[in-house]
């Protein structure tokens, strides 16, 4: 049987990842008390309802005074803590007691630390070097924001820190989207569920559940479609019955007979976008749409798929989550090493950083899973890169 032997260029992986989330836009709002909207992407810009903090603050314990009385000696008057404002002004060579977080009483414009001060009954003594300036040890009003300021803008992640920020801004709920459905389906006849007794050439299913895991940081609903066999008609019609945001599917994606993902998918209704990428490993991935879904279709070596679900699955999960900055973050390293010069795919080296240098695997096969379970990062090779030295720098992406 003759083999076809036009195929579609080789798509750089840039321009893949643009072309794949131009194909869906982010799934429907919902909004969730912060609590739960924590890992979700803000669908809106979210503005501060208050001034924060709502009025001058002592920084610190101490004595609230007048910076122009110094050095002393002051009248202690009262007291003002965190939520019990002294109820008067603090007149020249008068101090109040003052606690971190209470508000500055009016009159008073600098605190004196305790550690520095000396209290004999109702008077106080400068014991030290004092504040060295008007305003010294408190807060202003609006230091951190005032009412109306951008505390998120639409797209960021619902960080810790920005969910306590939108507390502080008076926010009880958050406008977030509502979970991806990611369904996830291994194919192969060689395949068997990991853990059952796998004889012969049977191999077990990893894939999928190396796929789950990855997704596991993120808002998703994942349906485990299990293994799929190599079946034109059980691949269609398992496809036809989806009901999901993203389809990722594992093998089946590169040019052997028993390559039946594409097919498949054309059979379902589905349109395929692009099919085999400048990379590697994760040539033979496809991208495209079936009914309300996009799709993707990772070929089946483990390290193609792994390194086709952090460039292209996670990134689509977070553009559908709403991420206005979807793509993996790339960090600097040293190479530990020499490096050949590479061919025409970018590439994504196994590698383990020591001591801040990225040492590469010996052996780059895209099936050794222990390789790859070793590996702390990914070095980019990009397209054509002349031969690198020990000591150059590299882009490396973190994986461990
Ligand atoms: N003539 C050509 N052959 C191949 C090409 C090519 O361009 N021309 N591309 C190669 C590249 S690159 C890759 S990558 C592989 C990927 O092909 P498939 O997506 O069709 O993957 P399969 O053949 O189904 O499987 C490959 C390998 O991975 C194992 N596998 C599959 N699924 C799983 C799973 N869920 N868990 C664990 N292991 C899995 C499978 O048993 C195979 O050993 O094609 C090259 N061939
Ligand atoms: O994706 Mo393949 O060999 O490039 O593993």
């Amino acid at each position: 049987m003759p083999h076809p032997t036009r195929l579609t260029p080789l798509i750089p992986v840039a321009e893949a990842q643009s072309r794949l989330f131009a194909l869906a836009r982010p799934v429907p709002a919902e909004t969730l008390p912060l609590r739960a909207a924590a890992g979700r992407w803000a669908a809106e810009d979210v503005l501060a309802r208050r001034t924060q903090p709502a009025a001058d603050l002592s920084a610190m314990d101490g004595y609230a005074i007048r910076f122009a009385d110094l050095p002393g000696p002051w009248h202690v008057v009262g007291e003002s803590a965190a939520g019990s404002p002294y109820p008067g002004t603090v007149g020249m060579g008068e101090a109040t007691r003052i606690f971190t977080g209470a508000a500055l009483p009016p009159g008073a414009d600098t605190v004196l630390i305790q550690e520095e001060a000396a209290r004999d009954g109702a008077t106080l003594h400068l014991d030290g070097e004092g504040p060295a300036h008007l305003g010294r040890n408190t807060r202003a009003r609006g230091l951190d924001f005032h009412a109306g300021a951008l505390l998120l803008r639409a797209g960021d992640r619902l960080t810790p820190a920005r969910v306590a920020v939108a507390a502080t801004g008076g926010h009880a709920t958050l406008p977030v989207r509502r979970p991806v459905r990611v369904a996830i389906a291994a194919t192969g006849d060689e395949l068997v569920p990991a853990g059952s007794d796998a004889t012969g050439l049977q191999l077990p299913e990893s894939n999928g559940v190396m796929l789950a895991a990855m997704l596991a940081d993120l808002p998703v609903e994942v349906i485990d479609l299990g293994i799929l066999p190599d079946r034109l008609d059980v691949l269609r019609d398992a496809f036809a019955a989806i009901d999901a945001d993203l389809l990722v599917t594992t093998g089946g994606a590169s040019v052997g007979d028993h390559d039946l993902v594409r097919p498949a998918l054309e059979a379902a209704g589905g349109t395929i976008d692009f099919w085999r990428i400048a990379l590697r490993p994760g040539k033979p991935m496809m991208a495209g749409r079936l009914g309300e879904a996009v799709v993707l279709g990772l070929p089946g070596n483990p390290v193609s798929a792994f390194v086709t679900a952090t460039l292209f699955v996670r990134p689509m999960v977070a553009h559908l989550a709403g991420a206005r900055d979807p793509l993996p973050t790339m960090t600097g390293a040293l190479l530990g090493e020499d490096l050949p010069a590479n061919g025409g795919r970018t590439d994504y080296l196994r590698a383990e950083l020591r001591d801040g240098k990225a040492y590469a695997s010996t052996i780059q096969d895209s099936s050794m899973l222990l390789t790859l379970a070793r590996s702390t990062c990914l070095i980019v090779r990009e397209a054509d890169a002349p031969a690198a030295r020990a000591g150059d720098s590299a882009e490396i992406l973190i994986i461990a």
